[in-house]
């Protein structure tokens, strides 16, 4: 493998014109290959990836080798994280971190599936620094489709256990570009100082001195490569994973506090996966609200364009039947219209009604009866027939009017 490739630093860089169909092909191949590379390896039944990835993000200096321990702590977790800058370790590779650069998508994706598939990140692991581009999301969705799909192949045979349902949480740190390039040079100092003190006592050992870490220049340039690329790529995954975003600009305990408080929250939100199967198929609220505006005005339309006339009746009795009623309830704001019109008994009919309330203000709910009215006895058995009624009871509520008495 190259430690560098072309096509995907080209993905990386959005000035130069490629578009985002381009960085999904190039993931696509980059993906498919490590893929291949790992079934012609290890054998498909062999792929046993972690049940949960901690993804954690953020830029240069903000915190993620420091609060590492801490979030591993949080949640149970006992091996040792995956540092993906550590596994990039050729000569190239080190030539690029130098310089504050990223090294290629297809270099990380390969050696990074390998060392999901170590034994002991069965339960978890925690990743610090990846995904860090677009091309390297597009891989995770791709491997997380990957792991579901192992899952539903081996579901009902005995190694079945081996491919649990995976849970992925993206945790991003959040500093500014001022902090993040005080604690690179923090960190620099930091380094250098028990570098000279492992040289002078021949105790421990030396850490590895990154040119980033002692120049201004350096440090910025590898904030804003976090900030064009990585901080980019990492938004597209809010909607899909458990997404934590962590202030990290105060001191080590609020960052700490900051930290809990996300994962506390979400917790709540980790259910067995069978019964997140079985519930999934129902919106969030926050889905429905989100476009209820817009899914308004296409269906008010559509019933214009499509079912002019019922739309028409619809209106009409509106405004010939109930407005009079809602007008004498101006001062309340809330009136109960009931009403046997057949009109109703067309569900569509309901719906329209309830629509045209929604576009001018009003909330209306409709709610249904049915009474039974006897009409005839049979004087033979005493069987009584009835005949059935339906009673619509219309509700609308709306801003009454501020009006009031004494
Ligand atoms: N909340 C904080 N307040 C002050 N210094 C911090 C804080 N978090 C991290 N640091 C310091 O910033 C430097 C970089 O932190 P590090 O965890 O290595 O960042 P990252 O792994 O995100 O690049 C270290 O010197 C560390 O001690």
């Amino acid at each position: 493998m190259t430690p560098s490739n072309n096509s995907s630093d080209a993905a990386k860089n959005p000035a130069n014109g490629r578009g985002a169909d381009l960085e999904i092909k190039d993931a696509q191949l980059i993906f498919d290959a490590a893929w291949e590379d790992l079934e012609d390896h290890y054998g498909r039944e062999n792929l046993r990836f972690p049940k949960e990835l901690i993804l954690l993000g953020g830029a240069p200096g903000a915190g993620k080798g420091t609060n590492t321990a801490f979030i591993l702590k949080a949640r149970g977790l006992t091996c040792p994280p995956i540092v993906i800058s550590a596994l990039l370790d050729t000569p190239e590779a080190r030539r690029i971190k130098d310089t504050g650069g990223m090294v290629g998508d297809r270099e990380v994706i390969g050696i990074l599936f390998r060392e999901l598939l170590r034994p002991e990140y069965r339960d978890g692991v925690l990743l610090d620094g990846f995904p860090r581009t677009k091309v390297q999301v597009e891989c995770l969705k791709m491997l997380v489709g990957k792991m579901h799909e192992l899952r539903h192949e081996f579901f009902h045979t005995p190694i079945g256990i081996h491919f649990r349902h995976p849970t992925i949480h993206i945790m991003v740190l959040f500093v500014d570009e001022k902090i993040s390039v005080e604690r690179q040079l923090k960190r620099g100092r930091e380094i250098l100082a028990h570098n000279e003190e492992v040289r002078r006592t021949g105790i421990g050992e030396l850490l590895e001195e990154r040119p980033t870490d002692y120049d201004v220049p350096l440090a910025q340039r590898r904030y804003r490569v976090f900030k064009d690329q990585t901080w980019a790529a990492l938004q597209s995954l809010k909607e899909i994973f458990h997404y934590h975003f962590v202030d990290a600009q105060g001191s080590l305990d609020e960052v700490e506090k900051n930290i809990l408080q996300e994962l506390d929250y979400q917790s709540s939100l980790e259910l067995d996966p069978r019964t997140f199967d079985r519930l999934r198929c129902l919106p969030e609220a926050r889905e429905i609200t989100l476009h209820a505006r817009q899914e308004l005005v296409k269906r008010l339309d559509s019933y214009e364009l499509e079912n002019t006339e019922l739309f028409a009746k619809v209106v009409a009795f509106i405004d010939k039947k109930m407005m009079p009623i809602i007008r004498s309830h101006a001062i309340s704001g809330r009136s109960l219209i009931n009403t046997e019109d057949p009109l109703l008994d067309n569900p569509l009919a309901m719906t329209m009604l309830i629509d045209v309330f929604s576009e001018r203000g009003y909330h209306a709910v409709i709610d249904l009866s049915r009474v039974e009215t006897p009409e005839r006895v049979d004087l033979a058995t005493g069987a009584i027939q009835c005949r059935l009624k339906k009673v619509f009871h219309i509700t609308v509520n709306f801003r009454g009017s501020e009006i009031r008495r004494g």
